[in-house]
C-alpha cells in the first residue's frame, strides 16, 4: 500500500469535493456538481473555456431536450446563464410553476463523453442531483490541488463497489429477539457503511430466513405512512425472532439509492401530482438506483449461501440468484398498507413489478 491514494480512495475524496462545491478533474476536464456550484466557481470554470451542462437522458426527457449521447445530454450554456439558471434546469421542483426553461440546445458532436458519464456517476454516488458542469481545460491551466480521476476506471469502479470489510459487531438485544448481533461493514471506497442484523442462530447449512432491507429514514425511524418500509422492517425482524434465527441486511440505499435529500425532492414532486417513478425520472434518476449485488456479497461474506428471502420485489430474487445466492423460497412481506400508501404500493405493483 503506497502512501498515495488508490482509485477507490480518490473516488471517496471526489464525492466529498463535489458535495462541498469543489470541481474535480476527469481526464483533463473540470467537472462540478450544479447543486453545490457557487457563482465564483462558475466564473472560474467559464474562464477556462465553454462549459457544458450535463444531464441524464431522464432529466433531459422531462425538459424535451434530445439526449444525443444516449444516456446523457450535453446542453450549451446560453450567454449570461448563471447559477440560478443552472439550478432551475437541473432541479425539477419548479418545473410546474416555471414550465419553460428553454430554449435548450444540446450538443450532438461526436466527442468522447466518457468524462461526462463519469462525472454524472460520481454526482449520483455522492447523492447529489445528477447534473454537472464540465469544461475541457487547456493543458497547463488545470489548477493544482484538485482531485484528479481517470474517467473509464471511475465508471468501472463505481459499478463494482461491492467489497465490504467487517469493522465492528456486538450483541444487541432487541424486542424481536434478545439474542441479536449487529455487524457494521464498510466498503473499500469509503462509501456508506451497511449493517447486518443477525437474529438468534441463523443456519448456514440450509436456507436462512433473510431480508435485504433498504434504509428508509422516513419509514423505519419516523413511522411514515407514505411507504411500507417501517412495518416491513419490524415484521421481518419479528418473524426471524419467532423462528429463532435469520439475517436482515440493512443496506444504506435510502430512496432506492438516491439519498434522503433527493427522496424528499421526489416526495415534493409527488405532492405536485407525479408518481414515484415519474418523480425519480424528473430528478434525472432511474426508477431504482440500487445495486443489489451488495446484498449478495454481504450474505456470502457472512457465510450464507442460500436464503428464504422476505420480499415482494422479484428483482431482488433475480439479483440474488444471478450472484450466487440460492433463493429457496420468496417469503411475501405484505404489511403496513394504509390510505396514504395505497397509490405508492399500486405503482410498485404496476410499474416496478412488485408482487403485492
Ligand atoms: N426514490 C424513492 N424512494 C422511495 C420512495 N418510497 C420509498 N422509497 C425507498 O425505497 C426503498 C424501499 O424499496 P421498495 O421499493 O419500497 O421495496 P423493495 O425493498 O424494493 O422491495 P421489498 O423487499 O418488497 O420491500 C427505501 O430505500 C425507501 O427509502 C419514493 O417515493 N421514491
Ligand atoms: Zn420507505
Amino acid at each position: 500500500m503506497t502512501l498515495l491514494p488508490s482509485l477507490p480512495e480518490t473516488i471517496s475524496r471526489a464525492r466529498t469535493d463535489l458535495r462541498i462545491g469543489l470541481p474535480v478533474v476527469i481526464d483533463g476536464n473540470l467537472a462540478a456538481a450544479v447543486e453545490t456550484l457557487s457563482p465564483e466557481r462558475l466564473a472560474g470554470l467559464r474562464a477556462l473555456g465553454r462549459p457544458v451542462l450535463v444531464l441524464t437522458a431522464r432529466r433531459a426527457g422531462t425538459l424535451k431536450v434530445p439526449a444525443y449521447d444516449g444516456d446523457l445530454a450535453r446542453i450549451e450554456l446560453p450567454e449570461g446563464a448563471d447559477v440560478a439558471w443552472l439550478r432551475a434546469v437541473a432541479d425539477p421542483s419548479d418545473d410546474l410553476r416555471v414550465p419553460l426553461k428553454g430554449p435548450l440546445a444540446a450538443r450532438r458532436d461526436a466527442e468522447d463523453v466518457t468524462p461526462h458519464r463519469a462525472a454524472i456517476a460520481l454526482a449520483k454516488s455522492a447523492q447529489l442531483l445528477p447534473a454537472v458542469l464540465l469544461v475541457e481545460a487547456p493543458a497547463g491551466e488545470i489548477p493544482q490541488g484538485l482531485t484528479r480521476l481517470p474517467a473509464a476506471p471511475v465508471i468501472a469502479q463505481l459499478a463494482a463497489e461491492t467489497v465490504l470489510s467487517p469493522v465492528a459487531a456486538a450483541h444487541l438485544p432487541i424486542s424481536a429477539a434478545e439474542r441479536t448481533r449487529l455487524h457494521i461493514l464498510r466498503p473499500a471506497a469509503g462509501g456508506a457503511e451497511h449493517y447486518a442484523i443477525e437474529i438468534g442462530d441463523p443456519p448456514r447449512d440450509r436456507p436462512v430466513l433473510a431480508r435485504l432491507h433498504s434504509a428508509c429514514f422516513t419509514g423505519d425511524v419516523l413511522g411514515s405512512l407514505k411507504c411500507d418500509c417501517g412495518p416491513q422492517l419490524h415484521a421481518a425482524l419479528n418473524a426471524m425472532g419467532a423462528e429463532g434465527g435469520g439475517v436482515l441486511l440493512y443496506l444504506n440505499q435510502e430512496g432506492r439509492g438516491i439519498g434522503l435529500a433527493n427522496k424528499m425532492r421526489a416526495y415534493d414532486l409527488q405532492s405536485q401530482g407525479f408518481d414515484t417513478v415519474e418523480a425519480n425520472h424528473r430528478l434525472g434518476f432511474e426508477d431504482d438506483e440500487r445495486d443489489f449485488r451488495l446484498g449478495a456479497a454481504l450474505l456470502r461474506q457472512l457465510g450464507f449461501g442460500a436464503v428464504r428471502l422476505m420480499t415482494n420485489n422479484p428483482r431482488k430474487v433475480e439479483m440474488m440468484q444471478s450472484h450466487g445466492i440460492e433463493v429457496a423460497e420468496r417469503v411475501p412481506l405484505i404489511v403496513g398498507r394504509n390510505p396514504w400508501n395505497d397509490a405508492y404500493l399500486a405503482v410498485k405493483r404496476d410499474k416496478s413489478g412488485h408482487m403485492l
